[in-house]
């Protein structure tokens, strides 16, 4: 038997939408999960395998991989301290890493599911988006993997005891590399019901271009060059804009100039153009005037990728994109750029199990 985890990436923002809204597209990471009694022991009980994206990058330790380290959280806030014994995580992931399309939180969306399978806890989605928010500590795409489609997400106000927890190093939360020795420290667990999120109707029309750079952009980077406080009249902006687009991106035929409008933000991209050489050229010189199709553009989660909503040409929409992105250096060399067409996963995360 083997148990087959499915977790979508995503792109976070849309725009006016810092830290609230999310969108699950359709690259899924996989983690194929099984269970050998004659494996040879590895630390922590858990062999890794990997293949795709970073593979030769990410570490394959369990107290050091995102996924496991998520996993062993879990574990040990149930006073497991390892995997069961011969425990199997083939990882497949075709989700580029630091690039905004959510590969970090999709892997500690996996990770967190891991976790709750291997140790037979059947854990709620609303129980384990709480375990993902300890770790991830951003709702919006986290909330899209885990849940699926196009969401709107918050933060409950949490009591002064509760907050202590939420707030406490990630270094306390996710087991720091000791070579794959069990240290016996147990982690504090999740105040019950963090995060909230409800499900956005999306236009069945409207497709996603993500333009992918090829140069990574670490969010906790992107976040640490954004402001502690914005003028007011950036906020009205955003609000203002926030509030028309759920309903601009659910309507058919969709609004081009609606949406437009309303995918414009003031409270993290211009900030973060400074990471992301040619963000402001893309977003000023593209727009559905000069490429019918085109109905907004926006950074995809704290970037570099750009991600365009279109109904219809495509390929000329995202070349133009890439023509302006390869014209910028990072760190001294030429940009080069892949691009996908991508469209909405609205199942979200999934757990199958099949015979091996
Ligand atoms: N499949 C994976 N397995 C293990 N770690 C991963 C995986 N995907 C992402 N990560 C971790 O997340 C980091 C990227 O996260 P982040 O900077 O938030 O970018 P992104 O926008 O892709 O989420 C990687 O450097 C790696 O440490
Ligand atoms: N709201 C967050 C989203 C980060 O998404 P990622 O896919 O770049 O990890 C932010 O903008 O920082």
């Amino acid at each position: 038997m083997k148990t087959i985890i499915r977790v979508p990436c995503s792109s976070a923002n849309i725009g006016p939408g810092f830290d609230v809204i999310g969108l699950a597209l359709s690259i899924y990471l996989e983690l194929h999960v099984s269970l050998d009694a004659n494996a040879a022991s590895s630390p922590l009980n858990c062999t890794i395998t990997y293949e795709g994206l970073g593979a030769g990058e990410v570490p394959l330790i369990a107290d050091q991989n995102l996924i496991t380290q998520s996993a062993l959280y879990v574990l040990r806030c149930h006073g497991r301290h390892a995997f069961p014994a011969g425990t199997l995580v083939h990882i497949i992931n075709p989700i580029p890493l630091g690039r905004g399309l959510g590969s970090s939180g999709a892997a500690v969306v996996a990770g967190v599911i891991l976790g709750s399978v291997v140790g037979a806890f059947n854990l709620s989605k609303e129980r384990i988006l709480d375990y993902v928010l300890m770790i991830e500590r951003h709702p919006d795409n986290v909330a899209a993997a885990l849940y699926g489609g196009f969401v709107g997400t918050y933060l409950r106000e949490l009591d002064p005891a509760d907050m202590v927890r939420v707030e406490i190093p990630l270094s306390e939360v996710l087991p720091a590399p000791a070579g794959g020795v069990d240290t016996g420290l147990r982690p504090p667990e999740p105040p019950v019901g963090i995060g909230h999120y409800i499900k956005f109707k999306w236009a069945a029309e409207i497709r996603c271009i993500a333009i992918i750079p090829d140069f990574e952009v670490k969010t906790a980077d992107a976040r640490g060059v954004l402001p502690e406080s914005y003028p007011r009249s950036h906020v009205t902006y955003n609000l203002q804009r926030i509030t028309l687009l759920p309903v601009a991106l659910s309507q058919s035929p969709p609004d081009p100039e609606l949406i437009y409008e309303a995918m414009r933000d003031k409270i993290h991209q211009p900030y973060r153009k400074v990471l992301i050489p040619g963000l402001s050229e893309v977003i000023e010189s593209i727009s559905p005037k000069s490429h019918p199709g085109l109905l907004g553009i926006c950074l995809s989660g704290a970037g570099p990728t750009i991600l365009a909503l279109a109904t219809e040409n495509f390929d000329h929409i995202a070349t133009s994109i890439v023509k302006v992105l390869v014209q910028q250096k990072f760190d001294g060399k030429p940009v080069t750029c892949q691009w996908k067409l991508l469209q909405p996963a609205e199942d979200g995360a999934t757990i199958t199990v099949v015979e091996s």
